[in-house]
């Protein structure tokens, strides 16, 4: 199995080129982070060439977090600030050769709020299919990000069929749909077509992998009869230095290896 350092969490005392850095040093095969956007993205590219890993995903800005902003696409009347940010954000993934942007709804309900996530869906996947960037919608746990418009991978499936653009993938986090769904196993088999990048943590607390309701050796063996080969991304909260938490890679590394 492959995985991906989500530096949002993992190092994120560091700056990103150290962090990414750090990432590499503990044996990640790649990074993604949040929003990188007050970090030159030169130096960031030059991070990712120097380690060779690449840097799977990042998110659109959220608007005025101070405001409680948490995303802008979904927010029917903000359409300028969100392609604003959807602009941003695949200009900022084409200069670091990052995979993905997670384009974030906000908080909003209704009709029209899923109008104008489609239409700004719509938008952002034209924007970034002629760059080979795949365009992701997650959807939040109800405690962690309460309003928040996408909240089930129900709602999701028909959002991107009716955008119905192949550059739109679901991000399929763990610990949101656990949450929110659970039956987990039988979730990741049937959206497996949809999804365009995994994440993980613990449930509830979103720590390591190591512990909760989710037993996450057998989650990460269902992965892998599927045949999803991408690497999976650890975004979760780490207690004390992120080194100290690695000890279910270490696990899981050793028991996915083949016998010789
Ligand atoms: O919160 C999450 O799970 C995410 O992946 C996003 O980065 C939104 O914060
Ligand atoms: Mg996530």
């Amino acid at each position: 199995m492959k995985f991906s350092a989500n530096l949002g969490f993992l190092w994120n005392d560091l700056c990103l080129p150290d962090a990414i850095r750090a990432a590499k040093a503990a044996g990640f095969d790649a990074v993604e982070c949040h929003w990188p956007y007050d970090v030159p993205a030169a130096e960031v590219r030059a991070a990712l060439e120097e380690t060779g890993l690449p840097m799977l995903g990042l998110n659109t800005r959220r608007g005025d977090v101070g405001a409680g902003d948490n995303g802008l696409s979904a927010l029917t009347g903000r359409e300028v600030e969100a392609r604003a940010a959807i602009t941003e954000a695949i200009a900022y993934a084409r200069a670091t050769q990052t995979r993905a942007v997670h384009v974030m709804a906000g908080y909003s309900a209704g009709p029209e709020a899923h109008a104008s996530f489609v239409a700004n869906l719509r938008f952002a996947c034209a924007e970034a299919a002629p760059h080979g960037i795949t365009i992701l919608i997650e959807p939040l746990n109800r405690h962690d990000a309460p309003g928040y418009f996408l909240q089930t991978t129900e709602q999701a499936r028909a959002i991107i069929a009716e955008v119905d653009h192949p550059a739109l993938r679901l991000m399929f986090d763990c610990y949101h749909v656990q949450i929110m769904e659970g039956d987990l196993t039988r979730r990741l088999t049937d959206l497996q077509p949809l999804i365009g990048h995994i994440q993980f943590a613990s449930v509830p607390d979103r720590g390591a992998p190591d512990h909760g309701e989710v037993d996450y050796a057998d989650i990460f063996a269902t992965i892998a009869a599927l045949g999803y080969d991408l690497a999976l991304g650890a975004e979760y909260k780490p207690v004390g230095k992120t080194e100290n938490t690695l000890g279910w890679l270490d696990l899981t590394r050793r028991s996915t290896q083949k016998a010789p």
